[in-house]
């Protein structure tokens, strides 16, 4: 379980980047941060792995006060994995995934097998494995990129706008991917997106953020579309306009939760 306690960011230059944040999130299931641009979800994100330090309150994993733990050993823990994939372009596919085990003292045998193990876990051909970053499709780079993740078998994984960067058909594969993956591997993902509709359909818990780092609303997506906490939330995910792919509709006095297809996703308790 990582737990946010009162937790606050001002940069040096002023800027609060996140206030009086508390938010427990789950072990084990997806939590999504989603929110508009300059809304904090990024600084969040990186106060998980001391990327960014908090300047007032604790976050704590496991009941551990992060602060308290060596960046590079906390790490050890924690898969990153970011927009545009982070590849390094002069190293082979499985090069880039076994970069960290290799860092930590895997030899290179054991880290290239591991390497192509997870290429078959994110959907890779491991013909793949021996060609460089710029000869894969964005869609395949992303997938390397969780590989990578992957690579030092966290049990965090942290995402920060991952499918950001691809074209929608593409994305909708790897949203799918990463439901199946989190299936079977059930780690505790962060996962940061703009895209509300993406944090609806993979998050457990979807975190709505505002402007200057607060929290709106932290609930299941049926929770926030049948109980907006705010007009702020009513309108970010569009509850009001019936436009989102999930909504909620009235049937012979049960509210139903149904998907853009009409198809029943759940029954609300009244
Ligand atoms: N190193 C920094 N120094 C000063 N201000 C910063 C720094 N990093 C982020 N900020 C500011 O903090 C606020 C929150 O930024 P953050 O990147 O966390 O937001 P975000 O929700 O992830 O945005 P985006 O979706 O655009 O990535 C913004 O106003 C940003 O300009």
């Amino acid at each position: 379980m990582i737990e946010f306690r009162g937790v606050t960011k001002q940069f040096p230059d002023g800027t609060v980047a996140v206030e009086g944040v508390d938010i427990v999130i789950p072990p084990h299931k997806t939590t999504v941060l989603v929110g508009s641009s300059g809304s904090g979800k990024t600084t969040l994100l990186r106060m998980i792995n001391r990327m960014v330090d908090p300047t007032a309150g604790q976050v704590l994993i496991d009941g551990t006060d992060v602060a308290t733990v060596e960046p590079v050993a906390l790490r050890r823990g924690i898969g990153y994995v970011m927009q545009n994939s982070g590849l390094l372009p002069h190293r082979k596919v499985v090069d880039n995934v076994a970069t960290v085990p290799l860092l930590r003292g895997t030899s290179k045998r054991e880290a290239r097998a591991h390497a192509l193990e997870l290429l078959d876990t994110v959907g890779l051909d491991r013909s793949l494995a021996e060609k460089y970053p710029a000869q894969l499709s964005g869609g395949q780079q992303q997938r390397v990129g969780v590989a990578r993740g992957l690579a030092v078998d966290p049990n965090i994984l942290l995402m920060d706008e991952p499918f950001g960067a691809v074209d929608p058909i593409v994305r909708a594969e790897l949203q799918q991917e990463l439901l199946r993956l989190q299936e079977e591997l059930g780690k505790t993902v962060v996962f940061v997106t703009h895209d509300i509709d993406e944090a609806f359909l993979l998050g457990d818990q979807v975190v709505i953020m505002q402007q200057g780092g607060r929290i709106s609303q932290a609930a299941s997506p049926v929770e926030i579309l049948a109980n907006p906490a705010d007009d702020f939330v009513a309108d970010f995910v569009g509850a009001r306009r019936g436009k989102r792919a999930l909504h909620v509709t009235e049937v012979d006095g049960q509210r139903l939760v149904v998907d853009a297809d009409g198809r029943p996703a759940g029954v609300l308790a009244s």
